[in-house]
Formats: structure tokens, sequence, C-alpha cells
């Protein structure tokens, strides 16, 4: 493993701010591109981000604070993308510096919108970085608790296992334990798809539905999970990890999550424009359940809550009514 690998987050909302501060543990630099300029002079001066996660104290002499994209990229021989995957494809159209021999690591949970791909595949196909090129960070963990230093765990997923364990190395402290994995299509895919029954479990507690439905709801979408990253890649995974069912739980369960509270205003009634400005920005399983429906149209999996968030958030069916269906069809 090469020393003196230079590393780059790319954003400036809680969960780059999270990398940020993990890496700071065991990097003497990181670059760390963000569109805010106001946020750069703040962190500069007073240490702190100031929209996200403000309470993190930084190391300035550590940050080469950029709001310039290229700066980053071209620093950096990992570059560790942390923006939400609405905006990724807008941020690298400002690319004018190549990717090629760049390792890039993905710590977006969700689709490209304009391209319907999950985050490596649109690198791949997109950019025609190789996959031994790419990798994948996924939980289960909320940045909140990295800024509380709470432990927690991480998975580092790219075809290249010395990559991951670069990564995992240079993510590790006594609060983060990070393990691997050579799941990247499917750590990718869980990640993507809990976001969506995230949404489920938020909108079954907006319908009035208690915590005895929601654990129907979860235990029925790790198994709905496991079928639908078969059809898409299958090997040879225990669903049962941390990087799956447990990054389902924490996202189906928690009140911060942003997909459950997105679901929870459509199961109160909210319309999906309505919803979406009251949060100020949409939830990444809205794209993600599109997708992952027309996915489904191929691959022919059984994947009721999907079919049920689709009919909901595309269709315009009632949610009351969709989900007195989809209680008969669970388990
Ligand atoms: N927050 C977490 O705990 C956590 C954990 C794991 C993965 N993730 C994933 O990390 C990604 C980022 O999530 P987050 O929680 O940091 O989001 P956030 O809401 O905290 O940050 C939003 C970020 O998006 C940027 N942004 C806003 N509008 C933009 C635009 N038009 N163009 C470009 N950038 C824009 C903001 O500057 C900011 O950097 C998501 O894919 C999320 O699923 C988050």
């Amino acid at each position: 493993m090469a020393d003196n690998l230079k590393f780059a987050v790319i954003g400036g909302g809680s969960w780059a701010t999270a990398i940020a501060k993990m890496l700071c543990v065991n990097l003497p630099e990181i670059s760390w591109y963000m569109r805010n300029d106001a946020a750069i002079e703040h962190i500069k001066t007073h240490k702190h981000n100031p929209n996200y996660l403000s309470s993190v104290e930084f190391d300035n002499k550590k940050l080469k604070l950029t709001n310039d994209i290229n700066e980053a990229v071209a620093y950096a021989d990992y570059i560790i993308f942390a923006i939400p995957s609405a905006f990724l494809n807008g941020e690298l159209e400002k690319l004018t510096v190549s990717l090629k021999d760049k390792v890039i690591f993905s710590a977006i949970k969700g689709i490209v919108p304009e391209t319907s791909l999950i985050v490596g595949e649109h690198f791949h196909y997109k950019y025609d970085i190789p996959y031994y090129n790419i990798g994948v960070i996924t939980g289960p963990c909320h940045a909140e608790e990295v800024a509380l230093e709470r432990l927690s765990y991480l998975t580092i997923a790219c075809g290249d296992p010395d990559k991951a364990c670069t990564v995992a190395k240079n993510l590790s402290s006594n609060y983060i334990k990070a393990k691997i994995s050579d799941d990247i299509i499917g750590t990718e895919y869980a990640a993507m798809l809990k976001n969506i029954y995230s949404i489920a479990a938020g909108i079954a507690h907006g319908l009035g539905y208690g915590d005895n439905f929601q654990s129907v709801i979860m235990s029925n979408a790790i198994r709905e999970m496991k079928k639908f990253i078969k059809k898409v890649h299958k090997m040879k995974r225990n669903i049962n990890d941390s990087a799956y069912l447990g990054d389902l739980l924490v996202t189906g369960y928690s009140v911060f999550s942003r997909n459950r509270m997105f679901g929870n205003m459509i199961g109160k009634g909210y319309t999906v424009q309505a919803a979406q400005m009251e949060m100020s920005m949409v939830a990444e399983g809205y794209y993600a359940v599109k997708s992952a429906y027309k996915l489904n149209q191929g691959y022919g999996a059984k994947t009721p809550i999907i079919d049920a968030v689709y009919a909901i958030l595309y269709e315009g069916k009632e949610a009351k009514a969709v989900f007195k269906k989809l209680t008969e069809e669970l388990d």
C-alpha cells in the first residue's frame, strides 16, 4: 500500500463534514471542496463548518479548502464524493481536470436522476472509470453521531481490496470501525433501496400505523432487498450484515431520516410538491423508487413495498388505499 496518498472530500454538507473529520484523524492534510465561500471563510477563521455539524472543530493546518472542484480533484489520488445524488451530475459537469487514474469513492446514497444509475455505475459508464478504481463507503452511520464520536461502523467496498483497505485505514479511529467488502454493486444498491423502505416506514407512520406494523415493514423490506439485489448482481453475500440490514434499520427507524420524514408527510396527506417544499430538499428515495421500479420491470423480483411507494409517489394513488392492499401482501 503506497504511503503519502492524497485525499479530497467533495461536498460541504453533514456527511462530507463527518468524512473530513474522520480523515483528519489519520492524515496530515486533505483537500476539501465546498461551493459555499462564506462557509469556507468561516471554517478558516473559526475552525467549524457554520452550517453542518457545527460542533466539530477542525485543525485548519490540515485543510486545503477550495470552492473549485477542479483544484480538489487535481490535488488528490483518492476522491470521496459526499453530496446528495441529485446534485452530483451538476457538480461533475464543472470538471475540466481528468478523473483518469483517480480512485473514486462514493459516500452518496442514491440514484443520479439524469442517468438513473447508482453512483458507481454513473462514474463507470459516463466517465469511463474502471471498477477497480471505484468504491463505496456505506453505513450504518449517521453524520451526527460521528460528530459526537459515538462508536460507528462503516463498510468500505471496492473491486480492488487494497484500495478498500486504504480508505478503511484512513477513516478508522477509536470511534470508527471500518470493514471491507468486495460487494461494490450490492452495497450501493442496498444503500439506495433502504431509502425507499424508509419512505415506506414514514408513510405508514403518517397514516397512523404503529411500531408493530413498522417491524413488519422492516422484516419484509430486508427480504425484498435481498431478492432485488440478487437479481441485479448475484454473488455470495450475507444480507444480515451491517451494510445491508444495519443500514436499513438505522434509516427506517430514525426520526432524523429525511426519507422517513418525507414519507411521513405523504402519509399525512401532503402532496409530493408540498412535502418537498416543507423539507426544502428532495428525499433521495423519491428518485430511487422510480429507478428501482423501472429496473424491476426487467428483473421481475417480487417487490410489493417498492411497488406501493411508486404507486403513491408517481401514479398519484391514495396512500391509505395502497397501504391497505400492501398489508394483505406482507407477512
Ligand atoms: N448525513 C448522513 O449521516 C449521511 C450518512 C451516509 C450517507 N449520506 C449521504 O451523503 C450524501 C450527502 O448527504 P448530507 O447528509 O451530507 O446532505 P446535507 O443536506 O447535509 O448537505 C447538502 C450538501 O449539498 C450541497 N448542495 C445543496 N444544493 C446543491 C446544489 N444545487 N448543487 C450542488 N450541491 C448542493 C450543499 O452545499 C451541501 O454540501 C447523500 O447522498 C446522503 O445519502 C449521508
